[in-house]
């Protein structure tokens, strides 16, 4: 397969990532994964709370530093690559935005859910006024329509957007599912499309692979997958399947694999696997980030985690609504 279009290659180990570890990176983490993704010419990297700017918090969990910290760090070491922040309206403010901005941010993507995009207008237009390239990032993209998507995604194009994303937050979405998503958008715009994939269903490389057939030319991944749920589409495999097939990224192979060995593989907190948990996620198409509070919200209530992620998919509890896990798993207790 061969594509026209420039592939931009996107990391979010230090975004995504910090769901899995719980946002408990420290400074000296953050810069030699920033270190090693700059050394294998990764063009961008995402750097935040796994929520976003100002995600800190009791409802999604504290940092354990400023991530201004994170993001001052991350531009000393990101060399040639651009280094990207994640905003969802509401929680991350136009503030924070602009201090990202100061230490040296270059790309920002605002993220809402799917069917929100009116509310991100005014965030890209300050992206924009700040001199970033800016993505939206129109999360749970499996709950809707690819017509619905559209919809939302000429929102985020009018207002100003350098590319639009299909992110598959619950990794739920099959390949035919990408496909229409993707085509939709890139018949319907005319800035770029992107695709950020989760693995919940073993899909992340198969599924972004069918996004650059049908156009998307910002696609994501992370280092050992780390990521949200079964993690992120894995970067390093992903770099050696499109050098395999031709495609020009730009990243080194080598060492994007050995910065995943050396520097990433390390800091794992557990091993991202399908285990039951994520496949549920995938099956039953819950926000992946729920993963981690479904199961302390399992313990501390004596019931399955997976039974808490059954009753949040048939639910179609979105993100943001990390409360309904307590409740789910407190009625489930009393049931
Ligand atoms: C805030 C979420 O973690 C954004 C994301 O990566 C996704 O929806 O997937
Ligand atoms: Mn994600």
């Amino acid at each position: 397969m061969t594509t026209n279009r420039k592939i931009t290659l996107v990391d979010v180990s230090l975004r995504d990532g910090s769901h899995a570890v719980r946002h408990q990176f420290t400074s000296e983490q953050v810069g030699e994964v920033a270190a090693a993704l700059a050394n294998a010419k990764v063009p961008v990297f995402e750097v935040t709370h796994g929520d976003g700017l100002g995600g800190s918090s009791l409802q999604f969990g504290f940092s354990k530093e400023p991530e201004l910290n994170w993001i001052r760090t991350a531009v000393e070491k990101a060399g040639e690559s651009s280094v990207s922040v994640l905003l969802l309206p509401g929680v991350g403010t136009q503030e924070e935005l602009r201090r990202a901005r100061e230490v040296g941010a270059s790309v920002v993507r605002v993220a809402t859910h799917c069917t929100e995009a009116d509310i991100a207008p005014q965030h890209i237009a300050m992206g924009k006024e700040l001199g970033m390239t800016v993505c939206g990032f129109l999360m749970m993209s499996h709950m809707i329509t690819s017509s619905d998507l559209v919809k939302q995604a000429r929102i985020l194009e009018d207002a100003g957007a350098d590319v639009v994303y299909v992110v598959d937050s619950a990794g739920a979405l099959l390949p035919d599912q990408v496909r229409d998503r993707v085509r939709a958008l890139r018949e319907s715009l005319t800035c770029e499309v992107g695709f950020h994939g989760h693995n919940n269903l073993g899909l992340g490389v198969a599924n972004t692979l069918v996004a650059m057939e049908e156009g998307a030319s910002w696609l994501d991944g992370s280092l050992c997958s780390l990521g949200a749920g079964a993690g992120n589409t894995q970067l390093e495999v992903l770099v050696a399947v499109l050098d395999r097939m031709g495609v020009e990224t730009g990243v080194d192979l080598y060492a994007a694999m050995d910065a995943a060995e050396e520097v990433v593989k390390p800091l794992l907190p557990r091993p991202i696997v399908i285990d039951r948990d994520a496949l549920v996620i995938g099956y039953a198409g819950v926000y992946s980030t729920f993963l981690l509070h479904a199961r302390r919200a399992a313990e501390k209530f004596g019931v399955e985690s997976r039974d808490i992620l059954i009753e949040l998919g048939r639910r179609k509890a979105v993100g943001g609504q990390e409360d309904q896990i307590i409740r789910v798993a407190y009625e489930l207790a009393h049931q």
